[in-house]
Protein backbone atom coordinates (compact mmCIF):
# COMPACT_ATOMS: atom_id res chain seq x y z
CA UNK A 1 0.00 0.00 0.00
CA UNK A 2 2.47 2.23 -0.99
CA UNK A 3 1.87 6.03 -2.26
CA UNK A 4 2.52 5.84 -6.22
CA UNK A 5 1.68 9.62 -6.78
CA UNK A 6 0.31 13.02 -5.99
CA UNK A 7 -1.62 15.50 -7.70
CA UNK A 8 -3.54 18.41 -6.98
CA UNK A 9 -5.68 21.06 -8.58
CA UNK A 10 -7.22 24.26 -8.04
CA UNK A 11 -11.31 24.02 -7.34
CA UNK A 12 -13.64 26.29 -5.91
CA UNK A 13 -14.97 26.87 -1.93
CA UNK A 14 -18.63 27.45 -1.04
CA UNK A 15 -17.83 31.24 -1.58
CA UNK A 16 -16.52 30.44 -5.10
CA UNK A 17 -12.86 31.33 -3.88
CA UNK A 18 -10.23 29.24 -4.97
CA UNK A 19 -8.94 26.35 -3.02
CA UNK A 20 -6.88 22.96 -2.97
CA UNK A 21 -7.91 19.13 -3.83
CA UNK A 22 -5.57 16.95 -3.77
CA UNK A 23 -5.25 13.24 -5.36
CA UNK A 24 -3.08 10.40 -3.91
CA UNK A 25 -2.64 6.92 -6.09
CA UNK A 26 -1.66 4.35 -4.41
CA UNK A 27 0.93 1.13 -6.50
CA UNK A 28 -2.43 -0.95 -6.25
CA UNK A 29 -4.33 2.05 -7.95
CA UNK A 30 -6.42 2.66 -5.15
CA UNK A 31 -7.19 6.66 -4.96
CA UNK A 32 -8.13 9.05 -2.43
CA UNK A 33 -8.96 12.52 -2.54
CA UNK A 34 -8.79 15.77 0.35
CA UNK A 35 -10.61 19.13 -0.54
CA UNK A 36 -9.11 21.89 2.14
CA UNK A 37 -11.37 24.52 3.60
CA UNK A 38 -11.00 28.16 4.15
CA UNK A 39 -11.80 30.68 7.11
CA UNK A 40 -12.69 34.37 7.11
CA UNK A 41 -12.47 35.25 10.53
CA UNK A 42 -9.01 33.57 10.57
CA UNK A 43 -7.02 33.64 13.77
CA UNK A 44 -3.61 35.36 13.80
CA UNK A 45 -1.85 31.49 14.90
CA UNK A 46 -2.85 29.67 12.36
CA UNK A 47 -0.97 28.12 9.99
CA UNK A 48 -0.76 29.80 6.69
CA UNK A 49 -3.24 29.78 4.23
CA UNK A 50 -0.79 29.71 0.82
CA UNK A 51 -2.43 32.62 -2.01
CA UNK A 52 -0.82 33.47 -5.00
CA UNK A 53 -0.18 37.44 -5.05
CA UNK A 54 -0.70 40.35 -2.60
CA UNK A 55 -2.83 38.99 0.02
CA UNK A 56 -3.62 42.58 0.83
CA UNK A 57 -5.72 43.05 -2.50
CA UNK A 58 -8.08 40.61 -2.35
CA UNK A 59 -8.55 37.33 0.17
CA UNK A 60 -9.82 34.71 -2.51
CA UNK A 61 -6.68 34.73 -4.47
CA UNK A 62 -5.48 31.37 -6.96
CA UNK A 63 -3.68 28.43 -4.75
CA UNK A 64 -1.41 27.77 -7.94
CA UNK A 65 1.67 28.02 -5.38
CA UNK A 66 0.47 25.41 -2.91
CA UNK A 67 -0.72 23.14 -5.55
CA UNK A 68 3.03 23.49 -7.49
CA UNK A 69 4.50 22.95 -4.28
CA UNK A 70 2.92 19.54 -4.04
CA UNK A 71 3.65 18.26 -7.28
CA UNK A 72 6.99 19.81 -7.30
CA UNK A 73 8.11 19.17 -3.50
CA UNK A 74 5.67 16.85 -1.74
CA UNK A 75 4.86 14.42 -4.50
CA UNK A 76 8.48 13.20 -5.11
CA UNK A 77 9.28 13.15 -1.03
CA UNK A 78 6.30 10.77 -0.21
CA UNK A 79 6.70 8.43 -3.35
CA UNK A 80 6.92 4.94 -2.53
CA UNK A 81 5.73 5.69 1.29
CA UNK A 82 3.25 3.39 3.37
CA UNK A 83 0.26 5.10 2.46
CA UNK A 84 -1.09 3.57 6.17
CA UNK A 85 1.26 5.33 8.35
CA UNK A 86 -0.14 8.70 8.05
CA UNK A 87 1.99 9.75 11.27
CA UNK A 88 5.56 9.14 9.26
CA UNK A 89 3.54 11.33 6.05
CA UNK A 90 2.65 14.24 8.17
CA UNK A 91 5.86 13.79 10.08
CA UNK A 92 7.50 13.89 6.74
CA UNK A 93 5.20 17.30 5.21
CA UNK A 94 6.12 19.54 8.67
CA UNK A 95 9.83 18.17 8.02
CA UNK A 96 9.58 19.30 4.83
CA UNK A 97 8.48 22.64 5.40
CA UNK A 98 10.39 23.23 8.19
CA UNK A 99 8.47 26.36 9.82
CA UNK A 100 6.36 27.02 12.59
CA UNK A 101 3.11 27.96 10.87
CA UNK A 102 3.78 26.01 7.20
CA UNK A 103 3.90 29.21 5.59
CA UNK A 104 6.81 27.33 3.44
CA UNK A 105 4.49 24.98 1.71
CA UNK A 106 0.95 26.82 2.31
CA UNK A 107 -1.52 24.33 4.92
CA UNK A 108 -3.45 23.89 2.18
CA UNK A 109 -0.72 22.01 0.32
CA UNK A 110 0.25 19.81 3.37
CA UNK A 111 -3.67 19.47 4.56
CA UNK A 112 -5.10 17.94 1.21
CA UNK A 113 -1.92 15.76 1.13
CA UNK A 114 -2.80 14.44 4.56
CA UNK A 115 -6.32 14.38 4.27
CA UNK A 116 -6.18 12.57 0.72
CA UNK A 117 -3.42 9.75 2.08
CA UNK A 118 -6.13 8.98 5.16
CA UNK A 119 -8.38 8.05 2.45
CA UNK A 120 -6.49 6.49 0.45
CA UNK A 121 -5.39 4.11 3.20
CA UNK A 122 -8.96 3.77 4.42
CA UNK A 123 -10.03 2.74 0.88
CA UNK A 124 -7.09 0.49 0.50
CA UNK A 125 -8.06 -1.22 3.83
CA UNK A 126 -11.64 -1.47 2.50
CA UNK A 127 -13.36 0.34 5.58
CA UNK A 128 -15.11 3.74 6.20
CA UNK A 129 -12.37 6.79 6.66
CA UNK A 130 -14.07 7.20 10.26
CA UNK A 131 -12.65 3.45 10.99
CA UNK A 132 -9.03 3.69 9.55
CA UNK A 133 -8.84 7.16 11.46
CA UNK A 134 -10.25 5.59 14.73
CA UNK A 135 -9.06 2.27 14.65
CA UNK A 136 -12.08 0.66 15.28
CA UNK A 137 -12.49 2.85 18.58
CA UNK A 138 -14.66 5.53 17.15
CA UNK A 139 -18.39 5.00 18.15
CA UNK A 140 -19.71 8.13 19.55
CA UNK A 141 -22.55 10.42 17.27
CA UNK A 142 -21.62 14.28 18.02
CA UNK A 143 -23.77 16.82 19.91
CA UNK A 144 -24.50 19.50 17.10
CA UNK A 145 -24.37 22.94 17.44
CA UNK A 146 -25.78 24.33 14.69
CA UNK A 147 -26.11 27.99 12.88
CA UNK A 148 -28.93 30.03 13.35
CA UNK A 149 -28.01 33.46 12.58
CA UNK A 150 -24.88 34.21 10.96
CA UNK A 151 -22.98 37.93 11.37
CA UNK A 152 -19.37 39.55 11.80
CA UNK A 153 -17.07 38.55 8.91
CA UNK A 154 -19.71 36.35 7.70
CA UNK A 155 -22.70 38.76 7.39
CA UNK A 156 -20.38 42.22 6.50
CA UNK A 157 -20.63 42.62 10.01
CA UNK A 158 -24.73 43.22 9.71
CA UNK A 159 -24.03 42.46 14.04
CA UNK A 160 -20.75 42.22 15.62
CA UNK A 161 -21.29 38.70 17.05
CA UNK A 162 -20.59 36.28 14.67
CA UNK A 163 -22.53 33.36 15.16
CA UNK A 164 -25.86 33.01 17.37
CA UNK A 165 -26.11 28.96 17.33
CA UNK A 166 -28.42 26.02 18.98
CA UNK A 167 -27.41 23.34 21.39
CA UNK A 168 -30.66 20.56 21.15
CA UNK A 169 -29.94 19.88 24.85
CA UNK A 170 -33.10 17.60 24.94
CA UNK A 171 -32.34 15.91 21.92
CA UNK A 172 -31.99 11.50 22.54
CA UNK A 173 -30.95 10.85 19.39
CA UNK A 174 -28.03 12.48 16.57
CA UNK A 175 -31.21 12.55 14.38
CA UNK A 176 -33.06 14.33 17.12
CA UNK A 177 -30.42 17.44 17.03
CA UNK A 178 -31.03 18.09 13.39
CA UNK A 179 -34.26 17.41 13.58
CA UNK A 180 -34.80 19.69 16.61
CA UNK A 181 -32.36 22.44 15.75
CA UNK A 182 -34.23 22.56 12.10
CA UNK A 183 -37.41 23.27 13.31
CA UNK A 184 -35.68 26.33 15.06
CA UNK A 185 -33.65 27.33 11.80
CA UNK A 186 -37.13 27.45 9.66
CA UNK A 187 -39.14 29.33 12.96
CA UNK A 188 -36.23 31.85 13.16
CA UNK A 189 -36.72 32.94 9.46
CA UNK A 190 -40.42 33.25 10.06
CA UNK A 191 -40.27 35.32 12.66
CA UNK A 192 -37.47 37.43 10.96
CA UNK A 193 -39.96 37.87 7.91
CA UNK A 194 -42.49 39.26 10.56
CA UNK A 195 -40.35 41.69 11.31
CA UNK A 196 -39.13 42.70 7.92
CA UNK A 197 -35.30 41.72 9.39
CA UNK A 198 -35.00 39.03 6.95
CA UNK A 199 -32.42 39.85 4.06
CA UNK A 200 -30.71 36.15 3.12
CA UNK A 201 -27.83 33.97 3.91
CA UNK A 202 -25.12 34.57 5.49
CA UNK A 203 -21.73 32.42 4.64
CA UNK A 204 -22.72 29.21 6.81
CA UNK A 205 -26.32 29.31 6.11
CA UNK A 206 -27.57 31.08 9.29
CA UNK A 207 -30.02 33.78 8.34
CA UNK A 208 -28.15 37.00 7.55
CA UNK A 209 -30.08 39.74 10.12
CA UNK A 210 -30.34 43.44 9.57
CA UNK A 211 -31.00 44.35 13.52
CA UNK A 212 -30.72 47.29 15.20
CA UNK A 213 -28.45 46.06 18.06
CA UNK A 214 -26.68 42.70 19.39
CA UNK A 215 -29.17 41.88 21.54
CA UNK A 216 -31.72 41.94 19.21
CA UNK A 217 -30.63 38.37 17.87
CA UNK A 218 -31.18 36.49 21.81
CA UNK A 219 -34.96 37.93 21.12
CA UNK A 220 -35.33 36.60 17.73
CA UNK A 221 -33.80 33.04 18.42
CA UNK A 222 -36.06 32.73 21.81
CA UNK A 223 -39.26 33.82 20.19
CA UNK A 224 -38.18 31.18 16.60
CA UNK A 225 -37.40 28.45 19.90
CA UNK A 226 -40.84 29.30 21.42
CA UNK A 227 -42.33 29.07 18.10
CA UNK A 228 -40.85 25.28 17.33
CA UNK A 229 -42.35 24.36 20.43
CA UNK A 230 -39.44 23.99 22.91
CA UNK A 231 -38.44 25.36 25.69
CA UNK A 232 -34.87 27.12 25.82
CA UNK A 233 -32.64 26.44 28.44
CA UNK A 234 -34.63 22.58 28.79
CA UNK A 235 -34.87 21.50 25.55
CA UNK A 236 -32.39 23.56 23.72
CA UNK A 237 -29.90 26.35 24.49
CA UNK A 238 -28.14 29.43 23.15
CA UNK A 239 -24.12 28.95 21.68
CA UNK A 240 -22.32 31.94 20.67
CA UNK A 241 -19.46 32.33 18.76
CA UNK A 242 -17.97 36.02 19.28
CA UNK A 243 -15.18 35.59 17.24
CA UNK A 244 -14.09 38.78 19.77
CA UNK A 245 -10.44 38.72 18.05
CA UNK A 246 -11.87 40.53 15.28
CA UNK A 247 -13.90 42.69 18.11
CA UNK A 248 -10.76 44.05 19.63
CA UNK A 249 -8.19 47.04 19.04
CA UNK A 250 -5.34 45.68 21.40
CA UNK A 251 -7.25 48.13 24.40
CA UNK A 252 -10.97 47.80 23.79
CA UNK A 253 -13.33 45.88 22.46
CA UNK A 254 -16.02 47.56 20.17
CA UNK A 255 -19.46 46.41 19.37
CA UNK A 256 -20.15 49.10 16.48
CA UNK A 257 -23.56 48.11 16.18
CA UNK A 258 -24.48 49.39 19.19
CA UNK A 259 -21.72 52.23 18.77
CA UNK A 260 -20.22 51.02 22.25
CA UNK A 261 -16.50 50.26 23.54
CA UNK A 262 -15.23 48.38 26.39
CA UNK A 263 -12.27 47.69 28.28
CA UNK A 264 -11.14 43.89 28.57
CA UNK A 265 -12.98 44.10 32.20
CA UNK A 266 -15.63 45.67 31.14
CA UNK A 267 -16.40 43.52 28.29
CA UNK A 268 -15.76 40.19 30.37
CA UNK A 269 -18.62 41.80 32.71
CA UNK A 270 -20.68 42.16 28.97
CA UNK A 271 -20.12 38.07 28.84
CA UNK A 272 -20.82 36.95 32.30
CA UNK A 273 -24.20 39.34 32.29
CA UNK A 274 -25.39 37.90 28.77
CA UNK A 275 -24.69 34.33 30.66
CA UNK A 276 -26.58 34.88 33.61
CA UNK A 277 -29.54 36.62 31.13
CA UNK A 278 -29.95 34.50 28.62
CA UNK A 279 -29.99 30.50 28.58
CA UNK A 280 -26.61 30.06 27.43
CA UNK A 281 -24.84 26.95 27.33
CA UNK A 282 -21.66 27.60 24.94
CA UNK A 283 -19.84 30.40 23.97
CA UNK A 284 -16.74 30.50 22.05
CA UNK A 285 -13.88 33.35 21.67
CA UNK A 286 -15.04 35.56 23.68
CA UNK A 287 -12.20 37.59 24.20
CA UNK A 288 -8.93 38.17 22.08
CA UNK A 289 -6.76 35.57 21.96
CA UNK A 290 -4.25 37.43 23.69
CA UNK A 291 -6.14 39.35 26.49
CA UNK A 292 -5.61 35.95 28.83
CA UNK A 293 -6.70 37.83 31.94
CA UNK A 294 -10.26 37.82 30.64
CA UNK A 295 -10.22 34.21 29.75
CA UNK A 296 -9.05 33.01 32.77
CA UNK A 297 -11.54 35.23 35.34
CA UNK A 298 -14.20 34.41 32.83
CA UNK A 299 -13.83 30.55 33.28
CA UNK A 300 -13.39 31.17 36.80
CA UNK A 301 -16.60 32.67 37.02
CA UNK A 302 -19.33 30.78 34.70
CA UNK A 303 -16.78 27.48 33.05
CA UNK A 304 -18.63 25.35 35.96
CA UNK A 305 -21.92 26.00 33.85
CA UNK A 306 -20.91 27.45 30.53
CA UNK A 307 -18.44 25.43 27.90
CA UNK A 308 -15.62 28.26 27.07
CA UNK A 309 -14.11 27.45 23.55
CA UNK A 310 -11.20 28.73 22.17
CA UNK A 311 -10.80 28.90 18.98
CA UNK A 312 -8.89 31.77 17.76
CA UNK A 313 -6.97 31.53 21.15
CA UNK A 314 -5.86 27.83 20.51
CA UNK A 315 -5.78 27.71 16.28
CA UNK A 316 -5.82 23.75 17.31
CA UNK A 317 -1.85 24.64 18.49
CA UNK A 318 -1.06 21.62 20.54
CA UNK A 319 1.82 24.28 22.70
CA UNK A 320 -0.94 27.25 22.69
CA UNK A 321 -3.51 24.36 23.70
CA UNK A 322 -1.24 23.10 26.28
CA UNK A 323 -0.44 26.99 27.69
CA UNK A 324 -4.52 26.91 28.17
CA UNK A 325 -4.61 24.11 30.26
CA UNK A 326 -2.01 24.87 32.15
CA UNK A 327 -3.52 28.49 32.86
CA UNK A 328 -7.10 27.09 33.47
CA UNK A 329 -7.59 29.84 30.55
CA UNK A 330 -10.95 27.73 29.01
CA UNK A 331 -12.51 24.28 29.08
CA UNK A 332 -12.91 23.58 25.34
CA UNK A 333 -10.82 23.41 22.04
CA UNK A 334 -12.45 23.91 18.97
CA UNK A 335 -11.03 21.93 16.06
CA UNK A 336 -10.13 22.66 12.91
CA UNK A 337 -7.69 20.44 10.57
CA UNK A 338 -6.24 23.51 8.67
CA UNK A 339 -5.51 25.57 11.19
CA UNK A 340 -2.67 23.35 11.74
CA UNK A 341 -2.50 22.02 8.78
CA UNK A 342 -2.02 17.93 8.76
CA UNK A 343 -4.84 15.27 10.17
CA UNK A 344 -1.92 13.52 12.92
CA UNK A 345 -0.82 16.88 14.35
CA UNK A 346 -4.95 17.54 14.52
CA UNK A 347 -6.18 14.72 16.23
CA UNK A 348 -3.04 15.17 18.42
CA UNK A 349 -5.12 18.58 19.29
CA UNK A 350 -8.28 16.73 20.04
CA UNK A 351 -6.30 13.45 22.05
CA UNK A 352 -4.37 16.41 24.27
CA UNK A 353 -7.95 18.23 25.10
CA UNK A 354 -9.51 15.12 26.17
CA UNK A 355 -6.17 14.14 28.31
CA UNK A 356 -7.08 17.48 30.06
CA UNK A 357 -10.81 16.70 30.59
CA UNK A 358 -11.98 19.00 28.49
CA UNK A 359 -14.28 18.99 25.25
CA UNK A 360 -13.03 19.07 21.83
CA UNK A 361 -15.47 20.42 18.67
CA UNK A 362 -15.01 19.74 15.76
CA UNK A 363 -15.35 22.76 13.19
CA UNK A 364 -15.91 23.32 9.83
CA UNK A 365 -14.76 26.47 8.27
CA UNK A 366 -16.84 29.19 6.80
CA UNK A 367 -15.30 28.60 3.05
CA UNK A 368 -16.11 24.75 2.89
CA UNK A 369 -16.45 22.49 0.06
CA UNK A 370 -18.39 19.04 -0.40
CA UNK A 371 -15.82 17.16 1.84
CA UNK A 372 -17.49 15.57 4.55
CA UNK A 373 -13.98 14.62 6.26
CA UNK A 374 -14.45 16.47 9.49
CA UNK A 375 -17.83 14.25 10.14
CA UNK A 376 -15.63 11.26 10.05
CA UNK A 377 -12.83 12.94 11.80
CA UNK A 378 -15.83 13.86 15.00
CA UNK A 379 -16.82 10.19 15.38
CA UNK A 380 -13.21 8.71 14.77
CA UNK A 381 -12.30 10.82 17.90
CA UNK A 382 -15.04 10.33 20.21
CA UNK A 383 -15.11 14.05 20.13
CA UNK A 384 -18.44 14.30 21.08
CA UNK A 385 -19.39 17.65 19.06
CA UNK A 386 -19.51 19.01 15.88
CA UNK A 387 -20.01 22.24 14.58
CA UNK A 388 -20.75 22.97 10.72
CA UNK A 389 -22.65 26.31 10.37
CA UNK A 390 -26.12 25.87 9.61
CA UNK A 391 -28.37 23.92 7.32
CA UNK A 392 -29.65 25.20 3.67
CA UNK A 393 -26.52 24.87 1.79
CA UNK A 394 -24.94 21.55 0.46
CA UNK A 395 -21.39 22.12 1.76
CA UNK A 396 -23.04 21.89 5.24
CA UNK A 397 -25.30 19.27 4.58
CA UNK A 398 -23.24 17.17 3.07
CA UNK A 399 -20.98 16.92 6.78
CA UNK A 400 -24.43 16.55 8.45
CA UNK A 401 -25.88 13.52 6.58
CA UNK A 402 -22.52 12.85 6.78
CA UNK A 403 -22.92 11.21 10.51
CA UNK A 404 -26.27 9.35 9.56
CA UNK A 405 -24.64 7.65 6.90
CA UNK A 406 -21.87 6.70 9.74
CA UNK A 407 -24.60 5.89 11.80
CA UNK A 408 -26.12 3.37 9.94
CA UNK A 409 -22.56 1.82 9.12
CA UNK A 410 -21.83 1.67 13.03
CA UNK A 411 -25.29 -0.01 13.32
CA UNK A 412 -25.73 -1.11 16.63
CA UNK A 413 -21.96 0.18 18.18
CA UNK A 414 -23.43 3.84 17.40
CA UNK A 415 -23.56 5.87 20.72
CA UNK A 416 -25.11 9.37 21.56
CA UNK A 417 -24.76 10.70 24.90
CA UNK A 418 -26.11 14.25 23.79
CA UNK A 419 -25.67 17.02 26.76
CA UNK A 420 -24.40 14.54 29.27
CA UNK A 421 -21.02 15.38 27.88
CA UNK A 422 -21.10 18.48 29.67
CA UNK A 423 -20.54 16.69 33.04
CA UNK A 424 -17.26 16.46 32.33
CA UNK A 425 -16.50 19.66 32.37
CA UNK A 426 -19.22 20.83 34.56
CA UNK A 427 -18.79 18.18 37.32
O1 LIG B 1 -14.86 31.29 13.69
C1 LIG B 1 -15.22 30.16 13.38
O2 LIG B 1 -15.46 29.34 14.25
C2 LIG B 1 -15.27 29.74 11.92
C3 LIG B 1 -16.45 28.87 11.61
O3 LIG B 1 -17.66 29.44 12.06
O4 LIG B 1 -15.22 30.84 11.06
P1 LIG B 1 -13.98 30.99 10.05
O5 LIG B 1 -13.87 29.69 9.29
O6 LIG B 1 -14.32 32.16 9.18
O7 LIG B 1 -12.77 31.24 10.89
MG1 LIG C 1 -14.82 30.71 15.92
Amino acid sequence: MNIQSIDAFQIYDSRGFPTVEVEVTLENGVTGSGLVPSGASTGQFEALELRDGDKSVFRGKSVFKAIANIRGEIAPALQGMAVTDLKAIDGKLVELDGTENKSRLGANATLGVSMACARAAANARGVPLYEYLGKGQGTLLPLNEIQILGGGAHADWAIDIQDFLIIAMGAKTYEETLEMTFNIYHAAGEVMKGRGKSVGLADEGGWWPAFDSNEEPFEVLLEAVRLAGYEAGKDVAISLDIAASDLYDGERYHLKKDGTSFTPSEFCDLMIEWCEKYPIISIEDPFADTDFDSWKRFTEEVGKRVQVIGDDLFTTNIARIENGIDNQLANSVLIKLNQIGTVSETMAAIEMTQKAGWLPVVSARSGETEDAFIAHLAVATNAGQLKVGSFARSERMVKWNEVLRIERSLGKRARFVGAELYQTIFG
